[in-house]
């Protein structure tokens, strides 16, 4: 059976300045997988080529054995339905409650009517610990409660693929830790796959099942495996300080003053 995702050598650029090359990874059913890597290295960029949002300038993304981007736009459309997307800031619709924001992908992306588009979006809720937010405007929540929100919209559909964008970026230890645990119960209860941008170290260690590591400096990829293994086995010095917060080696383009 072929892979839910499979990216083969994706070549990124904005223009003629190259962002990565040879990006290859696979993510199978059920799997945590983790994008990892320093600052401006492509991690972001890499989602929107694997969401659809930005073609890559080479390579290939496919889901379940089709290639996206030589899809048409009907295919596309009809893959992109399969997809559930937290992206950095959440994202809300400010002039729609929370329950309203949760109950529109389901209006897009399911055939239940009204009530039972509410009633899946109050269930939703109930998951992610905001059943009493329902009626509440996002401006009306903490931080993490919006990512709990757009986190409970991004699944509503059920959709076997979510991709999340540093989704416990700005959360203090104990929210970060709760949308672990909730990440968690997501893949359990609906056995979805998640692809996620993260620079936590306790999150990559606690969730993560495989990872990638961009690197900034060299443009590819110098480390793939479960970050918890990869702490122990990596002997890239960027991938190690990375993993162990050191202070990273200069780059080549760096000049030591000594
Ligand atoms: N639309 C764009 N046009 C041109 N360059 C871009 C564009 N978007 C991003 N870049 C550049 O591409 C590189 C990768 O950006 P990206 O946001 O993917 O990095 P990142 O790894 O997600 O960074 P961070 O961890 O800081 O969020 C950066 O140098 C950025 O300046």
């Amino acid at each position: 059976m072929a892979a839910l995702l499979d990216v083969k050598d994706l070549e990124m650029r904005f223009g003629s300045r190259l962002i990565q090359r040879q990006v290859s990874l696979t993510v199978e059913r059920g799997c945590i997988f983790a994008v990892m890597g320093g600052s401006g290295c492509g991690k972001s960029t890499l989602l929107k080529h694997l969401v659809g949002l930005l073609p890559p300038a080479g390579g290939t993304v496919t889901y379940d054995g089709v290639d996206f981007w030589a899809s048409d736009e009907a295919q596309r459309r009809q893959l992109r339905s399969r997809f559930g997307m937290l992206f950095q800031s959440a994202a809300l619709w400010s002039s729609m409650t929370v329950l309203e924001n949760v109950c529109l992908p389901l209006a897009e992306q399911t055939t239940l009517n009204a009530k039972e588009r509410e009633h899946k979006a109050r269930e939703v809720l109930e998951w992610v610990g905001l059943a009493a937010y329902a009626d509440f405007w996002p401006a009306d929540l903490s931080g993490g409660m919006k990512k709990r929100a757009g986190l409970a919209r991004a699944i509503a559909g059920e959709p076997p693929l979510l991709f999340l964008d540093e989704p416990s970026a700005g959360l203090d230890p104990i929210s970060s830790r709760r949308l672990d645990d909730l990440i968690l119960d997501i893949r359990e209860r609906t056995g979805a796959a998640v692809v996620f941008v993260s620079h936590e170290l306790p999150s990559l260690f606690a969730i993560a099942d495989d990872s990638i590591f961009l690197d900034a400096d060299s443009k590819q990829p110098i480390a793939h495996g479960r970050p918890r293994d990869l702490a122990g086995t990596a002997d890239h010095p960027t991938v190690r300080a990375f993993l162990h917060r050191e202070v990273p080696p200069p780059s080549p383009n760096e000049t030591v003053s000594t």
